[in-house]
């Protein structure tokens, strides 16, 4: 059975780990999607798609399982997006996430959909990380050592403060 899990991933941090560890005790292979794929460089989404496969790569080295990371666009049409999804990635039998509108238009397609609890969400969330990465604040605690590898590789650091001011005093 193959799965397939998708998510933002601004950046892959340790609860999006946690849960790939626990999908792979479920499924026999696993699809990584790398959604918004086209966005980078503004603050809620500072990482191309690129740079997430690499995080996403790197992190799943540990885990026992084939997994593939595939870029996924946005599109303008929520109701056709599954197609979309579908038409870009290997096939696979059951979808995971704890977004509501994924969750809602898989279900609405036919796929089988599955949720997971929430892990540590009060610091395992990407607008925590991306926080502290803008004020200094202690990041690297909160997500695998391949993606602060990653980060530091790519000027992340810096890209994101520098993103994240304004010119409004200039
Ligand atoms: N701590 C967590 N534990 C379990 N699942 C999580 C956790 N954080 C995010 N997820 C789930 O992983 C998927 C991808 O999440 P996403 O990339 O949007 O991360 P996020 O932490 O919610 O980021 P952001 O704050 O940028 O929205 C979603 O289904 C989301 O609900
Ligand atoms: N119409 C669309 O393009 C569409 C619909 C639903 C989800 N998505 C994408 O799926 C991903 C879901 O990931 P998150 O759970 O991290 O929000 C996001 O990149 C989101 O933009 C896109």
């Amino acid at each position: 059975m193959r799965g397939f899990y998708i998510g933002r991933f601004q950046p892959y941090h340790d609860g999006h780990h946690r849960m790939v560890t626990e999908i792979a005790e479920e499924v026999d292979e696993l699809v990584v999607g790398i959604g918004s794929a086209g966005n980078s460089h503004t603050t809620r989404n500072p990482f191309t798609a690129g740079e997430r496969i690499m995080m996403v790569t790197k992190a799943v080295e540990d885990v026992d399982i084939p997994t593939y990371v595939v870029p996924i666009e946005d599109l303008d049409r929520n109701a056709v997006w599954v197609g979309h999804v579908q038409s870009m990635t290997p096939k696979f039998d059951v979808a995971y996430s704890n977004n509501p509108l994924v969750v809602r238009l898989f279900r609405e397609a036919g796929v089988d959909v599955r949720q997971s609890p929430m892990f540590q969400r009060d610091v395992l969330e990407g607008t925590e990380i991306r926080e502290r990465l803008v004020t200094g604040g202690d990041w690297e605690s909160l997500v695998p050592g391949a993606v602060v590898d990653t980060i530091h590789e790519v000027d992340g650091v810096e890209r994101i403060r520098q993103i994240s001011e304004t010119d409004a005093s200039s």
